[in-house]
């Protein structure tokens, strides 16, 4: 596996460019089951992201032609038979259950491998299976796979969701499209990704009010066709730029960032006397050497976005004084408090929430990426650290940041990738 090196001690600065959500062109693709006619273009894909690769190949193997190139998607989901999805792909990535709805819509059967415990929580699915088993879906959990028929049809029904869930509100508005009647779903997840699919499948000829608030309906219908669409760009991946900036007390202008994506994020980078400038083409960053500690909690969205956790304990460790971080999204998201000490960062955890007592200075040592956005941070804890720090997990990076280490260097970060010894021994060994 390779690691990535960062020299820490320079100020950012230049435009960083934002690509394609993954949060939301992974329902989408999964959406495209939907279409009994014409193909489904995809445009501003992060075709490079593993996540990507992985979906897109769940689909052939289910008889779709699905075909990435460059930015872009293309989907004949006209006709197809086989309706399993097998544990090689899920287990590598837990977005591919949100093919269970479309599935059954389009089928009336699906076979998919349960994702299983990830390192950051348990992340069940029994939201996803309550809804959809409202609208008449009938399912079995056998051998490590969650089986469903429809042995009717799928008909319209309220689905009140205990937690609210963006995979299970995904999978259930995409098997309501094609239900006999209404659907609601309360306690909806508002994310933007969610207003996304919502879209992308009214120009699919769905008809759905609400998405973005936590009260969506759907109104089934009985046909859907293929469209052309672009996905909106990750706000994840701007408001690591957003921090990177902050943390190195630099000057970014982080192009395609989405301000009213980013609210949350903005309000807490003010607090602790970060200069922000937003503009519809994006976000200016700036940041000196007098900032603020801060608290922040995690919630679902319109709250603080958990995937921007670690890399905002990141920023808070290159404060001075005490800032509070409580994770409520997800059981285990913690991972990286661990890494961040053999840095020489202060952190006390107790429960949910983490103590940070920043200012101290970071030290580069090896540290691993835990999961995907552990490694973002480790890598931001890296730009501000005295020496070098190494990276290894990248499997984790490599599912969420197109060209994350390119896009560094662009903005003057002394970073690289570089392969392992042995994979280079092992790969000389076979040629
Ligand atoms: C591909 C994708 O879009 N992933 C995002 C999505 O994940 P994902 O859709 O998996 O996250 P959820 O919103 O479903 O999970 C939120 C919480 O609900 C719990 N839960 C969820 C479903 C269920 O049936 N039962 C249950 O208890 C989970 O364990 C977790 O504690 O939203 C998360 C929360 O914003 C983000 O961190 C992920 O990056
Ligand atoms: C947790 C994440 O993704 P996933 O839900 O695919 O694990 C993430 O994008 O930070």
């Amino acid at each position: 596996m390779d690691k990535i090196t960062v020299q820490g001690g320079t100020r950012l600065k230049g435009t960083v460019k934002v690509d394609g959500s993954k949060n939301s062109v992974l329902p989408l693709i999964a959406a495209s089951i939907l279409a009994t006619r014409n193909k489904t273009v995809i445009d501003n894909v992060p075709s490079s992201l593993v996540d990507v690769i992985i979906i897109t190949q769940l689909l052939k193997k289910l008889g779709i032609d699905a075909n990435l190139s460059n930015d872009q998607v293309v989907i004949d989901a006209e006709d197809f038979d086989l309706t399993e999805a097998s544990y090689d792909l899920v287990s590598k990535m837990r977005a591919s259950v949100t093919v269970l709805g479309p599935l059954l819509a389009r089928k009336k059967h699906a076979r998919v491998a349960l994702p299983g415990g990830c390192k950051i929580g348990n992340r069940p699915i029994d939201q996803h299976l309550k809804g959809l088993e409202a609208l008449g879906a009938q399912f079995n959990i056998q051998n490590g796979y969650v089986e469903g028929y429809v042995p009717k049809k799928l008909r319209g029904s309220n689905v009140y969701l205990d937690i609210p869930s963006v995979g299970a509100t995904q999978n259930i508005m995409m098997a309501a499209t094609l239900a006999e009647g209404a659907t609601t779903i309360v306690n909806a997840a508002c994310e933007p990704e969610i207003i996304d699919l919502a879209i992308f499948l009214k120009s699919m000829g769905a008809k759905i009010e609400g998405a973005g608030t936590p009260f969506i309906q759907i109104y089934g219908v009985d046909i859907l066709h293929g469209t052309e669409y672009t996905v909106i760009p990750d706000r994840i991946e701007a408001g690591t730029y957003m921090i990177a900036a902050a943390i190195t007390r630099g000057e970014v202008f982080v192009e395609g960032a989405k301000s009213e994506h980013l609210t949350s994020l903005i309000v807490k980078l003010r607090e602790m006397g970060v200069q922000l400038l937003e503009s519809a083409k994006g976000i200016h960053v700036s940041a000196k050497d007098d900032l603020k500690p801060t608290t922040v909690k995690t919630l679902p969205y319109p709250g603080f976005p958990t995937d921007l956790q670690a890399q905002m304990m990141a920023l808070q460790l290159s404060i001075s004084g005490n800032s509070l971080l409580t994770e409520t999204v997800f059981e285990n998201r913690f991972m990286h408090v661990e890494e961040f000490r053999r840095m020489g960062a202060s952190v006390k955890v107790t429960g949910q929430t983490a103590l940070i007592e920043g200012g101290k200075p970071l030290m580069g040592t090896e540290v691993e990426a835990t999961d995907l956005r552990a490694g973002a941070a480790m890598i931001l804890a890296g730009l501000v650290a005295s020496g070098t720090t190494t990276i290894t997990g990248l499997h984790h990076i490599d599912r969420g940041y197109v060209e994350l280490v390119e896009k560094f260097r662009s903005l003057g970060a002394k970073i690289e990738r570089v392969p392992l010894k042995n994979s280079i021994v092992s790969q000389s060994s076979l040629s």
